[in-house]
């Protein structure tokens, strides 16, 4: 049984203490909030006010960096829709993703802004207040879980996240200052036989969104492309099928994103 608020793990404990409370934490809720990680907070605050200096540019600006199969760019309102089988309308936000940077050199030419300042860059989103009216459900980011290892979640001033606990149940995730929300995501959940769970996630809106923009930065974290999702060897590991694409080779990192992305995301070109 998964617990039914989402535990809160202090990184400055005895490691050993750490590694079980975070054992225990991903084999059920998935979820975890991370305080005294040694991440300062002035570094947190200088890349949500990057974020929005950015999102706060015109849309001509801003769309000329527009998001592509690759998964780096800008994302406009509605472009993404997070959980195509329930949603009427995509997603109530916008957001900029980054691929890897290989070599020290982004994957894409950056907007200004970004170049200037690349130790602060992460996904950032921004869910711009007011809209629930005009707005056809009461979901802003569907339901989804997340594609890579783990994500590591930075929110500000207004909570709206809200995490399935037992594959049924909505509990919120609120903010905690200076903490890191961790969660398991689908490769994570592969490479562990299904011991770790990669959980359901949404954002909603909330009263307070009419009058606040929400804004959040996801650093999701990804292996190469190449790298197989089948369990590693492990005790605690149980034995699972192994995941198979279209061709019958061995489900990769990059194969399942790209599956993914191609179900979630509109281009345009
Ligand atoms: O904005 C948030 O709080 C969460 C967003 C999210 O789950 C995602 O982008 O994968
Ligand atoms: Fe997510």
């Amino acid at each position: 049984m998964a617990p039914r608020t989402i535990p809160i793990i202090d990184f400055s404990q005895d490691p050993n203490v750490v590694a079980e409370q975070v054992l225990a934490a991903c084999s059920t809720i998935g979820f975890f909030y991370m305080v005294n990680h040694g991440l300062p907070q002035d570094q947190v605050d200088r890349a949500f006010a990057l974020s929005k200096e950015y999102f706060d540019l015109t849309a001509e600006e801003k769309r000329k960096h527009l998001i592509q199969e690759h998964n780096h760019g800008y994302s406009e309102l509605y472009s993404e829709t997070l959980d195509p089988e329930h949603q009427r309308q995509g997603d109530h936000k916008e957001g900029f993703n980054f691929r890897n940077f290989v070599n020290g050199k982004p994957f894409c030419p950056l907007p200004d802004l970004f170049a200037q300042n690349e130790d602060f860059l992460q996904s950032f989103s921004r869910y711009p207040r007011g809209g629930e009216a005009s707005y056809q459900d009461t979901v802003r980011a569907g339901a989804h879980s997340d594609y890579g290892s783990i994500t590591l979640l930075f929110q500000k001033d207004v909570p709206g996240l809200e995490v399935q606990a037992n594959r049924e149940e909505w509990i919120a995730a609120p903010l905690i200052d200076g903490s890191i929300l961790v969660n398991v995501g689908d490769q994570m959940q592969e490479w562990s036989g299904g011991l770790f769970k990669s959980t359901l996630h949404r954002v909603t809106f909330l009263p307070e969104h009419n009058h606040v923009d929400r804004y959040s930065m996801p650093f999701f974290v990804h292996p190469e492309d190449a790298t197989p999702l089948v369990p590693i060897p492990s005790s605690l590991v149980p034995p699972s099928s192994i995941q198979k694409d279209e061709n019958g080779q061995v489900l990769t990192a990059g194969g399942h994103l790209l599956r993914r992305l191609q179900a979630t995301y509109t281009y345009e070109k």
